[in-house]
């Protein structure tokens, strides 16, 4: 049994937020200790968003070479190489996790490679990758666990060893025919990345739309893009039964609102959301609660209900992005530092990487309306923005949501290129209170997307009156 060690402060997960908290205390002379299982530098660079973009623009290169032709190129045949794609998508991963190792190393903190879980309150047993076990206890606690893909409960599923993003960003060959379960984020953008690759592709959806969160015109949209791509979407697909194996043969029955079908593919990818990694690691003895699906109960400080114990980024149910996990450490260390930041009423936007992009910021209509808010809509089509026409891609949409009674922004869709960097533009507007008139005066350059706001914005119509004024 090894001896108790004491330290400061433990980072139990090195994803986003812990990086983040471990560098900060670290740069403040305090013995700060990090315990990560497996991903120098957490799920982001290693797993998730990074290398799902790299191998997402690998896509977009094989789409523009199918098409040469249309932007008078000739080319000869071409075809995907996956071990290319994925040798340029480890290239950067290794470059990234060697960054990370070195601002691990440079700020004096010791990183443990190995898996940690709770002996009792605030200390923990840590099983080292090395070989070897310490225990250490410390003062303060901050958990950081990620989540992983979820495997929803059909018979079969489990036996036919799917793929998820992990093993889906590292195949070294083409997929003949990909099933993809999920019409979310992780089934868009990988669907339509294999799509361009060469494979066939189905996406099995048990909703009544791609992107659950989505506006209709939004999904019904997406859906047209992937049409054209050749893509397969089943919605309303109750899965009874999968058989065989992935990689091999996969066999499903399906249930759908116009009956029975049976699909059969080579490969199966699982995109049906995710579970928080809080399962078997002690955490109740620790006296850190959960809740019903397993995610750590916080506070809007992120505290837990154990006392020097906090908890970030997914595991604490945090939006599921990067850049909300980012946040989550700006809150502790704020209020470490005695601030008083909290997590209600951020505005957290967001980017499906699908090509052309759909972003979003603030309310859209599906929600105002279940919130009882009254709202002015104006949707601008892609056609009508100049750079969309250079680009030789108009569809799409811009739309934007205004408090009915005021010139106050409540929201901002869009499904074009570049919509991940045009939404920065209304967000900033939001969160500086600007009137949705700064954005129609204001002088963008042309011919850009952001251009296109000026025209979307001219088409307000007048606030409606007040109930009561004539
Ligand atoms: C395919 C994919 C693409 C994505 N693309 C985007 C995107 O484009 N933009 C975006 O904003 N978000 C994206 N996301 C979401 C984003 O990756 C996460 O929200 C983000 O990484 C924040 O995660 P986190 O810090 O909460 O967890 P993680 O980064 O997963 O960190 C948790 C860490 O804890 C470690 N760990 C867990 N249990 C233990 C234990 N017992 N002992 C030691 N270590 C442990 C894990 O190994 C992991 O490194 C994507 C997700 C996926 C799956
Ligand atoms: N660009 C980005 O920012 C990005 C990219 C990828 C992932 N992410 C994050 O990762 C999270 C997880 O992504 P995800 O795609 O796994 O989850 P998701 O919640 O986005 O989508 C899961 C989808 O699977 C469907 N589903 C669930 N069970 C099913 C079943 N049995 N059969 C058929 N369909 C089923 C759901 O109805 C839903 O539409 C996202 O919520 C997002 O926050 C972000």
């Amino acid at each position: 049994m090894p001896e108790t060690e004491r330290v400061e402060n433990l980072i139990l997960g090195g994803g986003e937020p812990g990086k983040y908290i471990a560098w900060e205390l670290a740069r403040q002379g305090r013995r700060t200790v990090v315990i990560e299982r497996a991903l120098i530098g957490g799920s982001c660079p290693n797993i998730a968003c990074l290398p799902s973009k790299n191998v997402i623009h690998s896509a977009k290169v094989a789409d523009l070479l199918r098409h040469a032709s249309a932007y008078g190129q000739r080319t000869g045949p071409t075809a995907t190489d996956m071990k290319g794609v994925r040798e340029r998508k480890r290239a950067m991963v290794e470059g990234m996790v060697e960054i990370h190792r070195n601002k691990f190393e440079a700020n004096g903190l010791e990183f443990l490679l190995g898996e940690g879980r709770f002996l009792a309150p605030r200390t923990v047993e840590v099983s080292l990758a090395a070989g070897g076990m310490r225990r250490i206890e410390a003062e303060r606690i901050f958990l950081n666990l990620g989540t992983h893909a979820a495997l929803p409960d059909v018979p079969g599923l489990a036996e036919a060893a799917p793929l998820t993003p992990v093993e889906a960003l590292e195949l070294d060959h083409l997929p003949e025919h990909l099933i993809v379960l999920g019409g979310g984020y992780v089934g868009a953008e990988f669907a339509q990345a294999f799509r361009r690759f060469g494979s066939r592709v189905t996406v099995v959806e048990y909703g009544p739309q791609l992107m659950a969160r989505e506006d209709p015109d939004a999904a019904e949209a997406v859906q047209g893009i992937f049409a054209e791509d050749g893509i397969d979407v089943i919605l309303g697909a109750a899965t009874k039964a999968v058989a065989g194996r992935s990689g091999n043969r996969v066999r499903f029955e399906i249930e759908t609102p116009h009956g029975e079908r049976m699909i059969e593919g080579s490969d199966l990818l699982v995109a049906a959301g995710r579970a928080p990694n809080t399962q078997g690691i002690g955490l109740e003895l620790a006296g850190i609660a959960c809740d019903a699906r397993g995610y750590v109960t916080v506070n809007d400080r992120l505290e837990t209900a154990a006392p020097g114990v906090w908890a970030t980024g997914e595991c604490a149910g945090s939006p599921q992005f990067t850049h909300a996990a980012f946040d989550d450490f700006r809150i502790v260390r704020n209020n470490l530092a005695g601030g008083e930041r909290t997590t209600r009423d951020r505005l957290v936007p967001y980017c499906m990487f699908i090509d052309p992009e759909l972003g979003r910021v603030g309310l859209n209509e599906t929600e105002a309306r279940r919130q009882n808010i009254a709202v002015r809509v104006v949707t601008l089509p892609m056609a009508s923005v100049l750079r969309a026409r250079t680009l030789g891609e108009t569809r799409g949409f811009m739309k934007v949501l205004l408090d009915a009674h005021s010139d106050r922004i409540l929201g901002f869709t869009m499904l074009a290129p570049n919509a991940g960097e045009v939404i920065a533009v209304v967000q900033t507007a939001m969160l500086a209170g600007l009137p949705y008139t700064g954005l129609r005066d204001a002088i963008f350059t042309h011919p850009t997307m952001a251009e296109g706001l000026n025209v979307l914005f001219t088409s307000v119509p007048p606030p409606k009156p007040q109930s009561g004024e004539a």
